[in-house]
């Protein structure tokens, strides 16, 4: 591994989530620039990746073998299937390009000019092509308030919760990128009686983490869980925007379904495993031995802080309604691929693996309205008169994540998205 100093030539904030400890990738377009291409972020600088590329600066990076044209794609699956050890080997580079002892960008002020760009003059895009979109449930705080929420206080764990990471197959066609607002869905419900058609009026949200894939999978072929991680390209936050009514009444027995896949918004910049390592911690203790093929090491887990704030309609108050942590889950990202693996179903490069909500242990610590509200029993003070059971149109919902010191943290930016009125029906 190349030693290089953390300090980068550029001015970066203290506090910003892009530190050059981090070096996360997306996909950008700019004023400038229409075209979409590869990036990454330091600070509040925008770095084209293409224009690093066409330089020269990318070439001997082992195992990327045309920087180029892998950089100058609308998404990043091209690079994402080079493997980790390729990513990595970039994103090692990239931190060399950009630190105060590297002469080669710093004092090239033609190159500087074509290749930063300011982050208010950028738009970010969707980073993958995500052919499929699998959502866990793996929060054992959440299922357990979920549970009672929706099925009485006397409904406990769904019965395969402690022994396998329990999951739906989502929808990826409408995952859409931070920023995008998101229209109330109308569909049937029933409060017990005969259902009625109309828009959704439990709009909620559920803070979550996504992993990309990265390295595919042969049908038919499981993926060892010791080997799980490098089938991992990074994370990005994720928001399964969901519509509980629609969900209660739909989901008996086969899951969510028009409940949940009218939306999803993730994040933009994808945070690579390797930037995640240094907040590696033990997972949850387990109630039961994992099964063999689950086996791993218990430090699996990743401590960031998830933070979400609710900007409420019509205004620009905004207040924290929830702060809660990665490390809450109770199966680790390689269980999830490995399991969502074991029977050869395979999985391919940009395919996303969502964590389910992930809540604390106390009330301040809640991924969803289904567990603030009670599924909508008790009323959420959010800020000066302002109340919520349930999302109002115009509210928007802000999710922000981070690990690490100041200087030298990893965040995720932001994943945020406002509730527009249904459509007339
Ligand atoms: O246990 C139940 O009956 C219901 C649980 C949920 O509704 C949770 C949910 O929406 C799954 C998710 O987190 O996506
Ligand atoms: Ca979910
Ligand atoms: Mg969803």
């Amino acid at each position: 591994m190349i030693q290089m100093s953390l300090r980068s030539f550029l001015h970066v904030d203290p506090k910003s989530p892009f530190s050059l400890a981090n070096i996360p990738f997306g996909i950008v377009s700019s004023s400038s620039n229409p075209h979409k291409r590869a990036a990454t972020i330091l600070g509040n600088w925008v770095i084209d990746l293409a224009q690093l590329a066409s330089a020269g600066l990318l070439k001997n990076v082992q195992g990327l073998e045309n920087p180029e044209i892998v950089f100058s794609k609308s998404d990043l699956n091209c690079f994402a299937a080079l493997g980790r050890f390729t990513i990595s080997r970039t994103r090692e580079r990239l931190q060399e390009l950009l630190s105060e002892s590297c002469e080669t960008l710093k004092n090239n002020d033609y190159l500087r000019k074509c290749a930063l760009i300011s982050d208010k003059d950028v738009t970010c895009h969707l980073p993958m092509s995500i052919g499929d979109y699998t959502d866990f449930y793996t929060c054992r705080n959440h299922a357990f308030n979920a549970s009672k929420a929706m099925r009485g206080e006397n409904a406990s764990l769904p019965p395969a919760f402690l022994r396998l990471p329990i999951a739906y197959h989502g929808r990826a066609s409408s995952i859409v990128s931070s920023g995008t607002s998101i229209r109330r869905p109308l569909g049937q419900t029933s409060t017990g009686g005969e259902p009625s058609f109309g828009p959704c009026t439990k709009m909620d949200y559920e803070a979550e983490m996504g992993f990309f894939v990265c390295k595919p999978n042969t049908l038919g072929e499981r993926v060892a869980i010791n080997e799980a991680e490098d089938h991992i390209f990074g994370a990005v936050l994720l928001n399964d925007w969901s519509a509980r009514d629609i969900q209660s009444f739909e989901y008996f027995p086969l899951g969510p379904f028009n409940g949940k896949n009218f939306a999803t918004s993730i994040s933009p910049w994808i945070v690579t495993l390797d930037a995640l390592e240094p907040f590696k911690c033990a997972l949850p203790e387990h109630d039961y031995a994992d099964p063999e093929y689950l086996c791993m090491s218990r430090k699996a887990g990743y401590n960031v802080n998830i933070q979400i704030d609710l900007r409420v309609s019509g205004s620009e108050d905004t207040a924290t309604i929830g702060q809660t942590n990665l490390k809450h889950l109770y199966w680790s990202a390689a269980q999830m691929l490995t399991h969502h693996t074991v029977g050869g179903c395979n999985l391919r490069t940009g395919d996303l693996l969502g964590t389910g909500t992930i809540s604390g242990d106390s009330n301040d610590k809640l991924g969803c309205f289904l567990e603030l509200s009670r599924n909508g029993k008790q009323s959420v003070k959010i800020t000066g008169s302002a109340a919520r059971t349930w999302l109002e149109d115009g509210d928007e919902i802000i999710m922000t994540a981070w690990a690490g010191k100041d200087s030298a943290r990893v965040g995720f930016g932001e994943c945020r998205g406002v509730i527009l009125p249904a459509t007339k029906f």
